[in-house]
Formats: C-alpha cells, sequence, structure tokens
C-alpha cells in the first residue's frame, strides 16, 4: 500500500511560513476555524501531483496559489510542496528506492513550474506517471469535497456514473478513446488530404506520362542524330581542317616565290629604267658629238679649200724645181713634225686618260664591293628580323597564354555576339611605360571586352554549358570609372616626378575609352621609388602608385616591389613586334636603295669599262701612227740628205710667207682632224654602248614580261587558293556553327564525345535525315516533363503509400476504439455489479437498515448510461432522491462511496467536511465505519466534528495566529474540541 508519510509546504496559499504535516498514521484529522488554511492541505497535495487547473485550485490564476502577502508580510515569490511517500514495498514500480519525495515549485516571476523527485529535476508527464500509481490524481474517489458528496446524489445520472468510471479505471480508457478519436479525426483529415493530392496527381499523370514518354522518344532520336550529326561534323571540320592546311601550306610557298619573283622583277625593272635613262643621255650626247663633228668636218673643208688656194698661189711663183723640192721637204718635213707633235701631244693625253679611267674604275669596283657586302649582311638582318615576326605572330594567334575561359570565348567569337577582344588586344602603350602600365595592368590583360551585359550573359551561359571555366568580362554599357576629382588630380600633377595617370598614358579606341577609365583611372605612374612614396603619402594612400621600373605602392600602403619579370607579355609583344616590323621595313628600304645604287654602280662600271677599252684601242693606233709618222720623216731628211748633202737641222725648215701661211694651215687643219677623230672616236664609244645598252634592254623588258605574265599567274594562283580556302573555312564555320547552334558543343567538347564510326556516308546521311524526320514529326516536345513526371509518379507513389499506412493505421484505431469500448464496457459492468454486491450492506450499516442498489438508465447502451440508485431506507419508500433530506443525501453518497471503496480500495483518501450534515449519530457511525478501512486505506479527514475527532489517531490544529498566515501543530482531542467549540 502507498503511504503518504509527508508534507512539506511554504509558499503556498497561507503557508507563508514553513508547515510540516507527518501523518504515520491510518487516519488524520485536521482541525481549525473557518478559513485557516485546512483545505489548502488539500490543494497543495493536489498541486505537487501536478494538477494543472487553476480552478480546481480554487484560484483565478496559477499565480493564486503563492502566498499573496498580508497586513504583515510581503507576498513570496516562491511556493514549493513536498510529498514524502514510503515506498519500502516499491509500490512505485519504477523508482528503487524506500522513500519517495515528490517536489513541485512555483516561481510568481517567471510563472515556471519545476519538478522533482528525489531532488532530481524531472518532467511533469514524470510527476504525473507517479501520481496515476498513488491514485491521488484530479476528480478521483480520492479526494472527496463536501460539494461532491452532496452534488451527488443531486446530479444528472449521466454525471453520477462518472463516479464509477473512475472506480472501474474507465476514465483512463475514455481519455484514451477520445485521444484515439481526435487522433483519427486527425488521421481522417491527413487521409482526405493526401487522397486529395492523389486525386489531383492522378488527374495529371497521364498526360504527363504521354508527354514524357514522347519526351523520351524525342530524347533518344536526338541523342542518336547528335552522336551521328557530330561525328559526321567533326569528320567534315577535319577534312576541311587538313585541306585549308594544305592550301595555307601551297600559299605560304606560293607567298615566297611570288615575293622572290616580285624582287627579281622590281630589280630588273629599276635596271630597266635606268637603262632607258642612260640610252636617253647616250641619245642627247650622240646628237651633241654629230654635231661637234659636222662643225669641224665643215671646218676642215674650209681649211682644206684654203690650202688649195695657197697652193695653186704658190704654183704661180716661179721657183727652180730643185729649191722647190727642198722647200718641198722642208715643208712636208715641217708638217710632218707638227703631226708627230700633235700625236704625242694625244698620246700623252690618252695614257693621263687612261690612267684616270683606271683609278675611277677601281674605285667603283671598291666602292660596288662595299654596298654588295652591305646589302648582304642586310638581307641576313631582315631573314632573321622575318622569323622573329612569325615566331611573335604564330605565338600571338595561338591563343595559348590565355586562361581556359578566355581562350574558349574568344575561340568562338563568332557565334557570341558582342565579344570584342582582350584588353591586351586594344591597349598600346609607349615603350618608355610599357614595365609601369604592364605592372598595372598585369591582372586586367585578360580581361574581355564586350558590348553589352547581355553578351555577357550569354558568354557566361556558354562557359558554364561548356564547362569552359572563368573569364572576367568588361561590359561597355555597364562599366564606369571610379574617376579622381579634379583638385586632387591638380595636386597630384604638382608632385615631383608624376608623370600621369594611368588612363591617360595608355592609347585606346576612342569607343573603348571607359575600359582604360575603368582600369587605370587610379594609378598614378612616377619615375622613382622615393617619389612614388611621397606621392603615396600626400594621397593618403588612396591610389595605386607604381614607378617606371614596375614597383608598386597599393592603396592603403602595402608596397610590392623586386625583379622586373612581371613585365606583360601582350604589352611588350605588341610594341616589341611594331619595333621588329619597323626595323624590317625600314632594313628593306635600305636594301632597294642599295640595289639601285649597286645596279648604278654596275652601270657606271661598265660605260667607264668600255671608256677604257677604247681609250686603249685609241692609244695603240696613236702609237701606230706616231711611228709611221716618224718613218715618213726619216724618210724625208734622206731625200734631203741627198738633194743638198747636208743634214736637215731644224733651223732650215724655215718658209716663206706662203709656206708658213700653208704650214700654218696644215696645221690647223692636222688639228682639226685629231679633233674630228677624237670626236668620231667619242661617237664609237657612244653608239657601241647604245648598242648594247639596246640589246640589253630588249634582254631585259622580255624578260619583264615574262616575269610580268608569272605574276599573273602566281596572283590568279594565289586568288584561287584564297577563295577556295575562305570556301572550306565558310564550310568549317558552318559546322563549327552547327555543333554550336544545334547542340550547344564547343568543338573541343565535342571532340570528347564518343565518335560513332562512319563507314558507308550516303547511309548515315539518309540515317540523319530519318531522325530529322522523326524528331519533326513529334512537334512541341516538352523535355522537363519526363523529369515533371519521374517526380510527380515518385511523388504519387509516396503519398499512395502514405495513404495506405493511415488506411492501415485508421483501421488500428478505430480497432483500438472497438477494443477500448469493450474494455470500458466489461470493466464498468464489473465495477457495477461488484459495487451492487456490497452496497445494500454498507447503505444498510450506515442507515441502519433498508437496502440500496445501482441501475443503468440506458442498459443497452452500457458505454453511455447514465447511473441511478435505487433506494429503500429503513421504513421509507423513495420514489424521488431529491426528497431525501441533505444529510440522508450525504449518507446515500457515503454509503455508495465506501461500498467502492471496498471493492477497489485506495492507498490514500482525503475527505474534506464530507460529514458536516451529519448529525452526531450518523456521525458517529460514519466515523465508526471508516475504521474498518483502515488496513487498506490511509485518511486524511478536514473535519469540525467531534465524533469525526475522537475516532481519528492524530489530529492536527490549523490556525492563524499571525494574521493570514496558517500554521499546523499536532494537538490534543481536548484542545481539538475546544477550537471547534469555539468555532
Ligand atoms: N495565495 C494566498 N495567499 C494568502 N492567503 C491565501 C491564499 N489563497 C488562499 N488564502 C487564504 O486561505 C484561506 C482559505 O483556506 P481554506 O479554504 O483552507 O480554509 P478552511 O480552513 O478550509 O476553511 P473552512 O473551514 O471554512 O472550509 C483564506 O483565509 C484565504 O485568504
Amino acid at each position: 500500500m502507498i503511504f503518504l508519510k509527508r508534507i512539506d509546504a511554504i509558499g503556498f496559499k497561507s503557508f507563508a511560513e514553513e508547515i510540516k504535516l507527518d501523518f504515520d498514521y491510518s487516519m488524520t484529522g485536521i482541525v481549525g476555524p473557518n478559513g485557516s488554511g485546512k483545505s489548502n492541505i488539500n490543494d497543495a497535495i493536489m498541486w505537487a501531483l501536478g494538477e494543472q487547473s487553476y480552478k480546481t485550485l480554487r484560484g483565478d490564476s496559477m499565480e493564486d496559489i503563492v502566498f499573496s502577502g498580508s497586513s504583515e508580510r510581503k507576498a513570496l515569490n516562491l511556493a514549493e510542496v513536498t510529498l514524502v511517500f514510503d515506498n519500502s514495498n516499491r509500490n512505485f514500480s519504477s523508482l528503487d528506492f524506500n522513500e519517495v519525495s515528490i517536489t513541485r515549485k512555483y516561481f510568481r516571476s517567471t510563472k515556471e513550474s519545476e519538478y522533482y523527485i528525489n531532488n532530481s529535476r524531472v518532467r511533469l508527464k514524470d510527476i504525473q506517471d507517479v501520481a496515476l500509481e498513488t491514485g491521488l490524481t484530479k476528480s478521483s474517489l480520492a479526494i472527496i469535497s463536501q460539494g461532491s458528496i452532496s452534488n451527488f446524489v443531486e446530479s444528472k445520472p449521466e454525471d453520477r456514473r462518472k463516479l464509477f468510471d473512475e472506480a472501474a479505471g474507465v476514465a483512463r480508457y475514455k481519455k484514451r478513446k477520445d485521444e484515439a478519436i481526435r487522433k483519427l479525426s486527425r488521421t481522417q483529415d491527413n487521409l482526405d488530404r493526401i487522397n486529395d493530392i492523389i486525386n489531383e496527381i492522378e488527374r495529371k499523370l497521364p498526360s504527363l506520362k504521354k508527354q514524357s514518354k514522347k519526351a523520351i522518344e524525342y530524347n533518344e532520336a536526338f541523342n542518336e542524330l547528335k552522336s551521328i550529326e557530330v561525328s559526321v561534323l567533326l569528320s567534315d571540320i577535319k577534312f576541311y581542317g587538313s585541306k585549308i592546311e594544305e592550301l595555307e601550306n601551297e600559299k605560304v610557298n606560293l607567298k615566297t616565290e611570288m615575293e622572290l619573283l616580285q624582287k627579281t622583277f622590281h630589280k630588273n625593272n629599276i635596271e630597266y629604267n635606268q637603262l632607258i635613262n642612260t640610252s636617253e643621255s647616250n641619245d642627247k650626247d650622240l646628237s651633241k658629238l654629230n654635231k661637234e663633228f659636222t662643225k669641224v668636218v665643215e671646218k676642215i673643208s674650209e681649211l682644206k679649200v684654203a690650202k688649195i688656194t695657197l697652193e695653186s698661189k704658190k704654183e704661180n711663183i716661179n721657183i727652180d724645181d730643185s729649191e722647190y723640192k727642198v722647200s718641198e721637204i722642208k715643208h712636208k718635213a715641217k708638217s710632218l713634225e707638227i703631226e708627230i707633235d700633235s700625236e704625242e701631244g694625244r698620246l700623252a693625253s690618252l695614257l693621263k686618260e687612261k690612267h684616270e679611267k683606271k683609278i675611277l674604275l677601281d674605285n667603283l669596283s671598291a666602292e660596288r664591293y662595299k654596298l654588295n657586302n652591305e646589302q648582304e649582311y642586310l638581307s641576313k638582318v631582315i631573314s632573321k628580323l622575318e622569323i622573329q615576326i612569325e615566331n611573335m605572330i604564330a605565338k600571338k594567334n595561338s591563343l595559348e597564354n590565355l586562361f581556359d575561359g578566355v581562350k574558349n570565348v574568344l575561340e568562338n567569337k563568332n557565334i557570341l555576339p558582342g565579344v570584342e577582344g582582350t584588353v591586351s588586344e586594344f591597349i598600346k602603350v609607349k615603350p618608355e611605360h610599357e614595365v609601369a602600365l604592364s605592372t598595372a595592368l598585369q591582372n586586367n590583360m585578360q580581361n574581355i571586352i564586350v558590348k553589352n551585359t547581355n553578351s555577357v550573359k550569354v558568354a557566361i551561359e556558354f562557359l558554364k554549358s561548356n564547362n569552359g571555366g572563368y573569364a572576367t568580362f568588361l561590359p561597355l554599357d555597364t562599366l564606369r570609372a571610379n574617376y579622381i576629382n579634379e583638385e586632387t588630380k591638380f595636386i597630384i600633377k604638382k608632385t615631383n616626378g608624376f608623370i600621369g595617370f594611368g588612363n591617360e598614358l595608355a592609347i585606346i579606341d576612342k569607343k573603348f575609352k571607359i575600359v582604360l577609365d575603368y582600369l587605370l583611372s587610379n594609378y598614378l605612374i612616377v619615375d622613382s621609388f622615393e617619389n612614388a612614396v611621397n606621392i603615396s603619402k600626400i594621397t593618403n594612400s588612396k591610389f595605386h602608385v607604381i614607378t617606371l621600373d614596375g614597383q608598386r605602392i597599393l592603396p592603403y600602403g602595402a608596397i610590392v616591389g623586386g625583379s622586373k619579370k612581371n613585365k606583360s607579355i601582350n604589352l611588350f609583344d605588341t610594341s616589341k613586334l611594331e619595333e621588329l616590323q619597323k626595323e624590317k621595313d625600314h632594313n628593306n628600304e635600305k636594301v632597294i636603295n642599295l640595289q639601285s645604287k649597286i645596279v648604278s654602280l654596275s652601270e657606271s662600271i661598265d660605260i667607264q669599262r668600255e671608256h677604257h677599252n677604247e681609250i686603249q684601242a685609241s692609244i695603240a693606233t696613236s702609237k701606230k701612227t706616231s711611228e709611221s709618222l716618224e718613218k715618213e720623216l726619216n724618210k724625208i731628211k734622206n731625200e734631203f740628205r741627198i738633194l743638198t748633202g747636208k743634214d736637215l737641222t731644224n733651223d732650215e725648215v724655215e718658209f716663206k710667207s706662203v709656206d708658213e701661211q700653208l704650214i700654218k694651215l696644215m696645221e690647223q687643219i692636222s688639228l682639226e682632224n685629231n679633233n674630228k677623230a677624237k670626236i668620231e672616236q667619242d661617237i664609237n664609244v657612244i653608239r657601241s654602248l647604245k648598242d648594247q645598252g639596246t640589246q640589253k634592254q630588249n634582254d631585259l623588258f622580255k624578260k619583264l614580261e615574262v616575269d610580268r605574265n608569272m605574276l599573273s599567274v602566281l596572283k590568279e594562283k594565289m586568288l584561287t587558293i584564297n577563295s577556295d580556302r575562305n570556301l572550306l573555312k565558310e564550310k568549317e564555320f558552318n559546322a563549327k556553327n552547327r555543333l554550336a547552334q544545334d547542340y550547344n558543343l564547343t568543338l573541343e567538347n565535342a571532340l570528347k564525345i564518343k565518335e560513332t564510326i562512319i563507314e558507308n556516308e550516303s547511309v548515315v546521311r539518309e540515317k540523319i535525315k530519318e531522325l530529322r524526320a522523326k524528331i519533326n514529326s513529334l512537334g512541341n516536345v516538352n523535355i522537363d516533363s519526363i523529369e515533371e513526371y519521374e517526380n510527380e509518379n515518385s511523388r504519387y507513389e509516396t503519398y499512395l503509400s502514405q495513404s495506405n499506412e493511415i488506411s492501415e493505421s485508421i483501421k488500428n484505431l478505430k480497432d483500438a476504439i472497438v477494443d477500448m469500448d469493450h474494455q470500458m464496457v466489461e470493466q464498468f459492468k464489473k465495477i457495477i455489479s461488484d459495487v451492487n454486491k456490497v452496497l445494500p450492506e454498507t447503505f444498510a450499516t450506515l442507515f441502519g437498515g433498508g437496502t440500496a442498489s445501482i441501475i443503468y438508465t440506458e442498459p443497452n447502451d452500457i458505454l453511455n448510461t447514465g447511473i441511478d440508485l435505487k433506494l429503500s431506507p429503513p421504513g421509507k419508500k423513495i420514489s424521488n432522491l431529491n426528497l431525501l433530506s441533505g444529510g440522508e443525501k450525504s449518507m446515500v453518497a457515503l454509503s455508495v462511496l465506501f461500498s467502492i471503496l471496498k471493492v477497489r480500495p485506495i492507498p490514500l483518501v482525503i475527505l474534506d467536511e464530507v460529514e458536516a450534515p451529519l448529525d452526531i449519530a450518523n456521525v458517529e457511525r460514519f466515523a465508526k465505519y471508516i475504521k474498518t478501512f483502515v488496513n487498506n486505506t490511509q485518511f486524511l479527514i478536514v473535519t469540525h466534528r467531534i465524533g469525526t475527532m475522537e475516532n481519528c489517531d492524530k489530529l492536527f490544529g490549523a490556525t492563524m495566529e499571525q494574521k493570514g498566515i496558517t500554521k499546523i501543530v499536532q494537538i490534543k482531542l481536548v484542545d481539538a474540541k475546544k477550537i471547534t467549540n469555539s468555532n
């Protein structure tokens, strides 16, 4: 049997000071004046066992259970009640202790309750479990007040049955049944909701299934088409690629051939034009010489006429024959000497001229040798430059330095709208700013300039769908620069060593200016590190400051410096490439100049060589002429010796006036003849040169014609190659475009797809047509429907299984309710029958005779039936229970209560003034009757009645010595009586 050993309470209602009640006895009485706090003990027990209804506790809120203060005491914040039970028989089966204490605390401030079992904090539910085992729970039989006793008879049959429900333990089932019904209703709601969803899905599912089937068919056909067509496109692209490569190679060879031919043609053309010039100048010289020649011939004729006139004049003079002959000889000798002198003079001048020509020729040859060497050296330099340029262009065109994302975007520029190119492609810098601006731009060189944000969107989608990497885009429509304000700019410009703002030093096309401003407007370029530090300080370290050799001071003062390795390749390459190209062009110009100089030098050398040869020939002729004149002079001198017997000396060569005139004339004639010969010689030289020139000119002309024809053939060929190549490029582009547009594939990604081997091209192309037709025949396809169908179907299955589970649990609940109903009926019937067995005896004992029984108001509906009482007090016939007196009503209720206690003993029963309406004799009977239960039940009786007090084992008196504060002390019967009497 569970035995309540002690109650400790403080702060609960009127227990402002701690009260302790030891219940060592089976029947304990509590006495005291009205309002002294007796019933508060019952409340304390109920509250400690977890009572949640403040109304049951006679309050308006839970706060009302805390001591609210009195005229002398302040209100308390905490109410605490502890019940101590004996558990040596382990009546609380789950608690392995000899003593079990249950504590509840309530804090007014937090409005929170705390529960403890044996001082360990527990949940409310743990307390309620223990309370169930005590049988001391709310509305149980354990706590009976005066009100509930008098109500029992007066209440309706349906309310009356509650007591029996409690006793039968049916209340527990009822509670569970209510819960089960609530759960059933909730579950049914759930089922309805799920069935609604199932119906809704069922409506959608067939159409989705149809769409999904169509989409799957489409996907299959599309994937097959994709696999075949991608392979066909790849094989086409491969074919076009190899053909384009062949044509490119052919083009390179053709270009080299054309360049060579053009060089030769150009060279020959210069030579040809120079020959024409030389020929024209020769013609001029010739006509001049011819005029001079005519003049000389005319002069000689005139002189000869004068000589003949003089000779005839002389003939008329009568002179001795021998004298004449001597004179003749003298005259002839004189003229021969003149001729010899003149010939010697001519020879000397020819030798001098030859010497001069030799020196000139040597100089010209030396000059030509030097120029040839120079040309050879320059040609080598040009070849080297060409290789360097080709390498650079190849490297630049290869895109190999670019990040994956950037490379992919640039490679697919044709299908991505609005992509302009990388920053490095457009920005140019002066060589002296190259290092600084490369340092500034190092992270942005590969940013891609695009027209607008839409272009960015398309490009990013493209990169995402091809797993093509990342890139930074600069959309021209939304890009905004963070400009330095004019005032700050003014100060910066005045600072030592400041060279310029990054965006003003770099060069870019006007339409991309915002890119420069965006990237470089906050970069200050300065000459030296010291000045960089200074300018950074002046500007509060707000901007990037970069020195010409690439040292950087970042905003907020960080400094980056070191070697110049970071120089941007692209920027450098651009200016370097231009530099190389310029150098090459400059050297080419030099070579062309040299070539024309060499050609003209060669011309001059040829001409001078001809002159030299002519002079050589003239020298030989002159020597011969001199020799023959000497011979003739010697012959005449001999003739003179024979005629006169003396040697012809110079003194004798004297003439008379006519002779002298003749000699003079002859001298003049000889001089003019020499002159004429000289002119003739010059004419001959020029003529021969002219002939040679004409020959060369004709040869060159023919050669030029041949080369010109050849060039036009080669150009024609180049045009054909270019147009073939462009055609192939277009085809290749179209194929790539189809890869991108039809299959959203870059070439790179397409190559990763396993290729279908094409054995028979026409069969494959036929298959492509077939698949296309199939795809077209499918019409509008909703690809998402595959996933949608799968999702909806799986949702359908999930809900279906949930619906089945819920239906199953509804069935279980219904079964459980039926089971509970059955249990309740059985147990209810049992308690009624058990009580009916003892009730007549109890009734007779308390009433001193008579009989009583319990009857069902609805015997056919035991679950809902009310309970009525059939009573026969001794000597009375009762037709209506309401006709009983107050005391009788209490006695009837107590009979029923005690009958129940007999058949269903309860460990602890609290009776609160239940015997108040009874007369002294009945109180006596009542108290005595209680005594018959004490073996199974512990009684706590709040009473004002002496009869009851006399039968109690122990009495406690409740007083309010201090106003409003209950004090409880054990008292003797005599004192109890005193208290009662004084009431
Ligand atoms: N929160 C509270 N703080 C202080 N006193 C309280 C509080 N709640 C109730 N009381 C006091 O408790 C008393 C009521 O006690 P109780 O009902 O136990 O009296 P009783 O002895 O059973 O009286 P009766 O014999 O008339 O039934 C009242 O005086 C009331 O003012």
